[in-house]
């Protein structure tokens, strides 16, 4: 049997947080992927995207990295660091976070409109919609961590308090 509650004769309200869903570069939050093409600046070098910058940090050879810092795409950069031909930092696991925390500051301190685009979330769910992805994106069917959405969602209260 359904039942409906009624509160003083009303449906009920109930509010849930707005929900902002991010994969494609060019959809309408796209440029919260690390695929987009904002450059950021890391240790006096300038990379094209967090992603070539995420990527070339698995390893610690120099010209592996720059190699990575040289691709024309995002794409190219995380299919050439998700390769097992070259030998992962063994920290990679202890580091990585933190690697993406800096480089997400960077992105969005050093571009004002997307820095924009996040405070304007408000208080908004971010998640990663990256079906394949169960660490930094939501995964198929919802379990990942998405680390990538709280890393935003975190560096997000950060930027809003200094706007105010
Ligand atoms: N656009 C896109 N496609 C995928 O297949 C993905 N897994 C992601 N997620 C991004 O991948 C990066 C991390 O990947 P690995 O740790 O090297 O597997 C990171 O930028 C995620 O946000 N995005």
């Amino acid at each position: 049997m359904k039942t409906t509650v009624l509160l003083n004769g009303k449906q009920p309200h109930i509010c849930l947080p707005k929900l902002v869903l991010f994969y494609d570069v060019n959809g309408t939050y796209g440029a919260f992927s690390n695929l987009a093409p904002y450059p950021i600046e890391q240790d006096g070098v300038w990379w094209p995207t967090v992603e070539h910058h995420f990527q070339a940090q698995k390893f610690h050879e120099p010209s592996l990295r720059e190699r990575i810092r040289q691709l024309p795409f995002a794409e190219q950069a995380a299919v050439m660091g998700r390769s097992r031909h070259f030998l992962l930092r063994p920290d990679w696991e202890d580091v990585k976070y933190e690697i993406m925390r800096r480089a997400l500051y960077c992105k969005f301190t050093t571009h004002a409109p997307i820095r924009e685009l996040l405070i304007e979330t408000g208080e908004a769910l971010i998640i990663e919609d990256a079906r394949d992805d169960y660490c930094w994106g939501c995964g198929r069917d919802g379990s990942g961590r998405n680390m990538l959405g709280l890393l935003l969602m975190e560096l997000r209260t950060v930027l809003q308090q200094r706007e105010r």
